[in-house]
């Protein structure tokens, strides 16, 4: 179906669509909506309201604005306190007699527009039978020419928590960095994650470009990570005692979840402070985000394994190699890994279920990999498989399910299954788990944490709190926390991309 090339808004008038998406985006609002013809008239329909849309209907005009409306909007100080008030940037750009180069708080970028040949390729993007486009906009990141703190008076303070990540020290220098050239002078870093905060024998670290300038050289965290120890109440009384106005909390879903709980405490007692995160998780489960931080990296140090593996198993007489790589609930890493080497016979990932024996499974894949190139290579996330395992209930210290460990399970079943056929088999098992995690970020990373850091003083003189920065579909954009939390991102085994994965290995489906 081709787009439409008339809409009927609100009052029920009939305006072209390009009208009506101008007025729209003015407003932002109409963020992710299907359109469909239907009658003479345009009807859209929301994919969360889960009924269709008649413009001229008051009623669902109301129910629209809250449902999306809404959905990307950032909170922002003039929200909540009467008595702010901006004032010009001291962040100069070389342009300083024009506004080129700064962002308005208006600007948004396209999330996402996929216009679809037929409802079948839409899939699971549009509940419409009909549906052909769907678009999302969020807001642009990047400096203001007006700011919400006076610089001077500044205190800012870095927190990095969860697990390592590369990169992290790219985006505390960045902060840093940035503030300064805005001209804040008070920065400081709260030692090991949340629990920083509270633990009297770990002071603050005083941060200038001097502390920090050479600290992206080696990877790790300057200022210590941890899990656990995220009491919101008392995280919220330590920044108030500590007078801190800008907090920038480097971590996963689960920080990200810590930081809108202070953001929102922070808006209770009625704090100034702004709170902005930047996603950080070699997983990549972050919703919207094209990629975090630190991926790119584990995926290169990834592909190390798997080609020592790789030359194990060929130089083997039967070699088979076995990879273990992390990914407690997303297997991106493991995907990404595999298409890049190019190397990986098997890949196995906690969204896709397979069996391990029987006529399909994975054993009797070796045994013809074997018979037919003599050797086979199997990468395999930490996080597959988990069926095939003892239950357990344990829980890390900030409530992650501690998985068991399924390279092992698979190493021992590997071996069980070609000694039960009288195959010989010489399996190789490498466990790279921390060693993707905690080197130096590479080039692309380094980019990325560069512009993240940098974006995330913006969005905090801007007068924004409780968002996070990222880069969606080649944007560097501003999201409210929320809507990147909501749930953890998957690899989905119906996507292109998991399906060239599949092209790659040759391997079939072992259920
Ligand atoms: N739902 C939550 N609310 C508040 N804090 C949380 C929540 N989940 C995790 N945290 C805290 O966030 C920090 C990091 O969480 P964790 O799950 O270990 O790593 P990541 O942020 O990488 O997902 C921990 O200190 C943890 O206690
Ligand atoms: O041993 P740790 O520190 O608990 O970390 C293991 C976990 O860290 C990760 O690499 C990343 O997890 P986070 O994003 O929560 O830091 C997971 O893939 C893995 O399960
Ligand atoms: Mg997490």
């Amino acid at each position: 179906m081709a787009l439409m090339s008339t809409c009927v808004n609100s009052v029920g008038s009939i305006i072209s669509q390009q009208q009506y998406l101008h007025t729209q985006r003015k407003n932002n609002s109409w963020l992710s909506f299907s359109y469909t013809k239907r009658k003479n008239s345009v009807i859209a329909k929301s994919k969360s309201i889960n009924s269709e849309i008649d413009f001229s209907d008051p009623h669902w005009k109301q129910k629209f604005q809250e449902d999306f409306e809404n959905r990307f909007n950032l909170p922002h100080f003039n929200d909540v306190f009467d008595d702010v008030k901006p004032i010009p940037t001291t962040f100069y750009l070389q342009k300083r007699s024009s506004q080129n180069g700064y962002v308005n708080d208006d600007d948004r970028a396209l999330l996402k527009v996929i216009k679809y040949s037929s409802p079948a390729s839409a899939g699971a993007e549009c509940i419409d039978p009909d549906c052909s486009w769907v678009e999302q906009w969020v807001h642009r990141a990047g400096p203001r020419m007006q700011i919400y703190f006076e610089p001077e008076k500044v205190k800012a303070g870095i927190v990095t928590c969860g697990g390592l990540c590369p990169g992290l020290n790219d985006v505390i220098r960045q902060i840093v960095l940035t503030l300064e050239v805005y001209g804040v002078k008070n920065i400081i870093g709260i030692q090991y994650g949340y629990r920083g905060f509270f633990e009297e024998s770990l002071p603050e670290i005083p941060l200038s470009r001097q502390v920090v300038q050479n600290i992206n050289l080696a990877g790790g965290s300057l200022l210590g990570v941890s899990r656990g120890g995220a009491n919101i109440n008392e995280i919220v009384d330590s920044i108030q005692a500590r007078s801190i106005d800008m907090l920038f909390i480097l971590g996963g879903d689960g920080t990200h979840a810590g930081a809108n709980a202070i953001h929102n405490e922070c808006r209770k007692r009625k704090m100034k402070v702004s709170v902005v995160g930047v996603p950080k998780t070699i997983d990549n489960d972050i919703l919207l985000m094209d990629k975090t931080f630190g991926f790119d990296t584990a995926v290169e140090e990834a592909q190390r394994a798997i080609n020592s593996a790789y030359i194990e198993a060929r130089s083997a007489y039967h070699g088979i190699g076995l990879v273990k790589l992390m990914g407690r609930s997303s297997g991106f890493i493991a995907m990404q890994a595999s298409l890049a080497s190019g190397q990986i016979d098997v890949c196995l990932i906690p969204e896709v279920p397979f069996k391990l024996g029987g006529s399909y499974g994975v054993l009797r894949h070796l045994e013809h990999l074997i018979q037919t190139k003599g050797s086979a290579v199997v990468c395999i996330a930490e996080g597959a498989g988990q069926d095939l395992l003892e239950k357990s209930n344990a829980r890390d210290a900030s409530g992650n399910a501690k998985l068991g460990d399924i390279g092992v399970h698979i190493q021992q079943q590997i071996r069980k299954h070609f000694k039960e056929i009288d195959v010989h088999a010489d399996l190789k098992y490498i466990d790279p788990t921390y060693m993707i995690r905690a080197c130096r970020a590479n080039a692309s990373d380094a980019i990325l944490c560069t512009v993240l850091g940098q974006n995330a003083v913006h969005g905090a003189f801007a007068g924004y709190s409780g968002i996070t920065v990222g880069i969606c579909n080649s944007h560097y954009v501003y999201l409210p926390i929320p809507e990147v939390i909501s749930s953890t991102r998957h690899v989905n085994p119906d996507s292109r991309m998991w399906h060239r994965c599949l092209t790659s290995t040759g391997q079939p489906d072992f259920l």
